[in-house]
Formats: structure tokens, C-alpha cells, sequence
């Protein structure tokens, strides 16, 4: 099965969202007490998805609020470099900050995010930097679900939403559920559930299905079900390394198998799952084939140091594809 996108737009995916720094722990294997020094690089989930889908060839916007200072700076030069259009980041004038993400990295199963993000310039984004012109010119809009957490960025998604729904643009939404980044999982909850029902693809993990369904252990049939009776119709649900569902609202199920890998880290897997699945099915690929693309794009970069500058180009996807498929064969 494929997924239909209006063919006649400039641009594959316009992301909507936080682009923001992380910092990761050079010396890893340690906590963070121990960690001296780190590695600069753009981070935040709708950031390092454009990042990731720009560098498989996508042609790929970002609507987005920056710092005035050297991290905003940093930010939009980086991105502009691997080929994003950054005509509609904005920048902050009000002394807003860049948001910082430290990671830690103890072992290849205890990774975690220390994030600076109080009075953050990306949410507030607002309104009136929502551009109609802008959003029509896209195939797919990306909305992350932490760009709901606080207004005026909330205000700011909800009307990218409704413009997306006027102009044919596919919504994809990515939950990339950030928990301090929110008042309480009842509110979460609320606006996770208002943008899904609109949205036409529903990316997320098994936990952060939980956090819209504001339940401790939820079950994938029981959600499908529910939001298949609104605009979704393409449902992706992550289980980490025990791999993912896509269920199309046709009835239709798809499972994704993780590839196995020597793992540094394991965050950055969601972004780099999401930038190839979706590149996957706007360059017409089947869904049962995009999972793959997701699943490699995710194991080559959890076997490297940063979310963002580690997203793998088409050639090395489909080398992991391939040589996973000629293993299964031997
Ligand atoms: N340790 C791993 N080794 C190989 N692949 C992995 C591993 N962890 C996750 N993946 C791949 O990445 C996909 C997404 O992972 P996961 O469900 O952990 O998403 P996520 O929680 O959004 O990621 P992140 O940690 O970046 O927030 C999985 O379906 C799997 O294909
Ligand atoms: O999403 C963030 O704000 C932090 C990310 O950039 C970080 O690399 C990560 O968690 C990716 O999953």
C-alpha cells in the first residue's frame, strides 16, 4: 500500500516546531557528574527531522521561532547548510533563549536528556508568524507535539493545522511527548488528542499513545479504532527495539523489525525513524518498505554520537536493507 500526497507542491515537508542545541556528552559511558566536555550540535525532534529527511533529498521548510543570539545563529546557518529553507524561522525579540538539550550517556541502554528549556524562544512562536502562503507550498505538514505545550506556539500549530486542512497539506503528527514541558499528562492529553483527530498520519511510541489516551497501559487496536473514526488514516506506533505497527485505516497492518546494531545511544531513533519513513512514502515507496527505511535510518543512528549531524543518506539505508535481507537469505 502507498500513501497519495498532492504532487504539486514546492516542498515534500514543512516541520513546525523547536530547533534548538544539543550538547552530547563526549565521554560517554559515565554520567553526566563525570562528563566534562560536549559536542555542539541542532537538535529538537521537528528539527532533527527536517534535518534527516533534507539529507535523503527532500525538499524540506521549517516554521520555527529562534534565539537573537549565537545558538539562534548557529541554529538557522546549520540548517540553511544541509539544504533547509529557513525563510520562515523568525527570530525572537523579546530575549527568549535557545532551548539546550545535555545528554547523557552511561551506557548503550541508559541514555538521558537534561533539557534547559524555561522561557524557550521556540514557543513563542505566535499566530501571526503562521504563514498560509507558506504552508500551501508543502506536501506534508510535521507538527511536534511539544510545539503544543505552551501558548502562543500552541495557537501558532493550531492554525498551521487548520491552513494545512484548507490547502490538501498532509498532517503528520509526531506526539514527541517531552514531559516537563507540560503543566500535567490531563493536558497533554487534551491537545494531543485535538491535533490527532485532525491530522492524516499519527507517528508516536507505545508510551507517548498512553500520555494522548492519558492511560497507564493502553492497547494499539482500542486506539486505532477510536481515531481511525477522525481524519487519520495511516497510524504508526513505536515499539523502541522491539520494533513498529503502521495500521492504515484500510484495515491493513504493517510490521517494522529493528535492526540489530552496536548501539551508542538509543535517543535520536524516533527522529531518524520518522525522517525515513517519511521520505519513504513521499518518493512513493510501500508502507511495508518504509518501515524498513525507518527502522535502518533509526539503527544507524543510535551507532552514533548525534541525532541531528548522524542522519544516514538513502545509499547507506538501503545498504542496511540490503544487507539484512542478503543475511536472512544465507
Ligand atoms: N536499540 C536499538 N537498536 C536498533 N534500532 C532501534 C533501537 N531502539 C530503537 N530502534 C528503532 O527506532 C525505532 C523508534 O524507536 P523508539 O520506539 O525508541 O522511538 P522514540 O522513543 O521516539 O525514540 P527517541 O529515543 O529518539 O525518543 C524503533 O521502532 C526501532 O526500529
Ligand atoms: O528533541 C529534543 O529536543 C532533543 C533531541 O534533539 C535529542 O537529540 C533527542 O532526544 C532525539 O530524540
Amino acid at each position: 500500500m502507498k500513501y497519495e500526497f498532492n504532487l504539486e507542491r514546492e516542498y515534500d515537508m514543512i516541520a513546525i516546531g523547536r530547533a534548538c542545541i544539543d550538547l552530547n556528552a563526549v565521554e560517554y559511558n559515565r554520567p553526566m557528574e563525570e562528563t566534562m566536555t560536549f559536542h555542539k550540535y541542532v537538535g529538537g525532534s521537528p528539527a532533527n527531522i527536517a534535518i534527516g529527511s533534507s539529507k535523503l533529498g527532500l525538499k524540506a521548510g521549517f516554521i520555527g521561532k529562534l534565539a537573537d543570539d549565537q545558538h539562534g545563529r548557529f541554529i538557522k546557518q546549520y540548517m540553511k547548510s544541509v539544504g533547509i529553507d529557513t525563510s520562515n524561522m523568525v527570530v525572537d525579540t523579546e530575549g527568549h533563549k535557545t532551548g539546550l538539550a545535555f545528554t547523557e550517556i552511561k551506557s548503550p541502554e541508559e541514555c538521558s536528556i537534561l533539557m534547559y528549556r524555561d522561557d524557550v524562544a521556540d514557543l513563542y512562536l505566535s499566530p501571526s508568524e503562521v504563514n498560509e502562503d507558506y504552508i500551501k507550498k508543502a506536501k506534508i505538514l510535521l507538527v511536534s507535539g511539544t510545539a503544543l505545550a505552551k501558548s502562543p506556539s500552541r495557537e501558532a500549530v493550531l492554525k498551521a493545522v487548520r491552513l494545512a486542512k484548507q490547502n490538501d497539506v498532509k498532517i503528520v503528527f509526531e506526539l514527541d511527548y517531552r514531559p516537563y514541558t507540560w503543566e500535567s499528562t490531563e493536558e497533554t492529553a487534551v491537545y494531543y488528542s485535538l491535533v490527532a483527530e485532525q491530522s492524516n498520519v499519527v507517528i508516536g511510541t507505545r508510551d507517548e499513545f498512553n500520555v494522548m489516551e492519558n492511560v497507564q497501559v493502553g492497547n494499539n487496536e482500542d486506539r486505532i479504532r477510536y481515531l481511525f473514526n477522525y481524519s487519520p488514516d495511516l497510524i504508526v506506533i513505536k515499539h523502541g527495539v522491539e520494533g513498529s505497527y503502521a495500521y492504515a485505516k484500510s484495515g491493513e497492518t504493517f510490521r517494522g523489525h529493528a535492526y540489530l546494531t552496536k548501539v551508542l545511544k538509543t535517543f535520536g531513533a524516533g527522529d531518524s525513524f520518522a525522517s525515513a519513513f517519511l521520505y519513504a512514502l513521499v518518493t512513493g515507496k510501500e508502507i511495508d518498505s518504509a518501515l524498513k527505511y525507518a527502522s535502518a535510518s533509526a539503527a544507524i543512528v543510535v551507532s552514533k554520537h548525534s541525532s541531528s549531524e548522524a542522519m544516514p543518506t538513502v545509499e547507506e539505508i538501503e545498504q542496511l536493507i540490503a544487507e539484512h535481507e542478503a543475511k536472512q537469505y544465507c
